[in-house]
């Protein structure tokens, strides 16, 4: 018997194009879909427009033509405060440089993404709690202001603040590249474990080529960009 079940799509865009400024087209992505639960490796020449596509898929940018969708939402076409809401709810996001709060604590940080995504507290407290463990980030942490924080422990703490919500997606922005072999190999590890535990679709940039071994997938950004320009 044949199977009929089609996957749903996690990702849809549709004849995207964006741009910084008028004169500089930054990218043209005609048809790209990703499935459910798929998890792949991004990469690209620096400038190519990885960060750029991130911030598309996150919502804090929107294209100038074209479409996003998500899931079943016509993402990139809600207003801003829906857009906003449907992230909270649906898309976790690691930037480069982690944007925790440097003068709130670890536990803070963390609870800000549950305040956002309008859940309880109390119902996500012992999620927390499991997602500081997994990360490896002792409880003795917690209350420590993010900023007197490793580098490494920030980027879990970032990873940790992405996850909380249990998000269909998770984009990852370059994290690892201040970490050192061992301390990326074992970030990567419980990385792909958490989402494979959570059925996370994962899109993970970096330039470092020695991650997409981690990956099933890889996709050079040029591979699904129609036309790129760089900026002045
Ligand atoms: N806020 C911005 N305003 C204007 N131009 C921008 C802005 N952010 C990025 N750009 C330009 O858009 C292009 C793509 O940048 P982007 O950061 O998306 O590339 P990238 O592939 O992520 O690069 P890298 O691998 O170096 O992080 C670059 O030419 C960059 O200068």
């Amino acid at each position: 018997m044949s199977n009929t079940v089609t996957q749903k799509m996690a990702i849809t865009i549709e004849n995207l194009k964006f741009a910084y400024n008028k004169k500089n087209l930054q990218l043209s992505i005609p048809n790209w879909q990703l499935k459910t639960g798929e998890r792949i490796f991004l990469y690209g020449d620096s400038g190519s427009g990885k960060s750029t596509l991130l911030n598309l898929l996150s919502g804090t940018l929107t294209p100038d033509q074209g479409h996003i969708k998500i899931l079943t939402q016509p993402f990139s076409d809600l207003s801003e405060r829906k857009r906003d809401k449907f992230r909270a709810n649906h898309i976790g996001v690691v930037f480069q440089q982690f944007n925790l709060i440097p003068y709130l604590s670890v536990q803070k940080n963390i609870e800000l993404a549950v305040y956002f995504s309008g859940r309880s507290l109390d119902h996500n407290q012992a999620f927390i709690e499991q997602i500081l463990t997994r990360l490896k980030l002792p409880s003795s942490l917690s209350k420590q202001a993010a900023s007197s924080l490793s580098i490494g422990q920030q980027q879990r703490v970032a990873i940790a603040r992405a996850l909380v919500n249990k998000p269909d997606i998770l984009l990852v922005d370059e994290p690892t590249s201040a970490l050192d072999a061992n301390a990326k190999d074992a970030f990567m590890s419980i990385l792909l474990e958490i989402c494979e535990q959570l059925d996370t679709t994962l899109i993970f940039v970096s330039h470092d080529l020695s991650l997409q071994r981690y990956f099933d997938k890889s996709l050079n950004i040029h591979s699904i960009s129609q036309a790129l320009y760089l900026s002045c």
